[in-house]
């Protein structure tokens, strides 16, 4: 059987410390504009040939980040007590996306991959 994946782009920008001498100067308030990719994989196509329709997934991305858009992750609840790094924060929108995704999706995984800079991306992978 063919292996699909889908993927939809979208990207936030955000404010945040990382407050740790770990993370040098980075422990400072800066902002970063985060381009994110959600891919979605399914094992052969549903009975409309798609892994997912393409504005569904698009409006899926949107919805999930946009309790992100333009905030201080320092003061978002549900980011609280993490260092909010590139990885932390793919896997907070890999996991919403997973809770959102409707009950007979029949998707077999999902990947968000964020770029924080043209030399450095992240990504994460959930198995459904
Ligand atoms: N694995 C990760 N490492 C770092 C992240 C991250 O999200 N994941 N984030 C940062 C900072 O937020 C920022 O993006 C970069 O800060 P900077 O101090 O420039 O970090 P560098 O590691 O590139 O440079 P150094 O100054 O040499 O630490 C940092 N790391």
């Amino acid at each position: 059987m063919s292996r699909f994946r889908l993927t939809v782009d979208d990207h936030i920008m955000i404010a945040h410390s990382l407050q740790d001498p770990f993370f040098g100067p980075a422990q400072n308030l800066h902002g970063a504009t985060l381009s994110i990719q959600a891919s979605f994989f399914r094992d052969g196509l549903n009975e409309y040939g798609v892994v997912l329709d393409i504005g569904a997934a698009t409006e899926l991305l949107a919805a999930t980040l946009e309790p992100l858009r333009y905030k201080n992750l320092d003061e978002l609840e549900a980011l609280a007590g993490k260092f909010t790094t590139t990885e932390v924060i793919i896997e907070h929108i890999a996991e919403t996306l997973a809770a959102e995704l409707p009950a007979d999706h029949g998707l077999t995984a999902l990947e968000v991959q964020a770029e924080e800079h043209p030399r450095a991306r992240a990504s994460v992978w959930v198995q459904l």
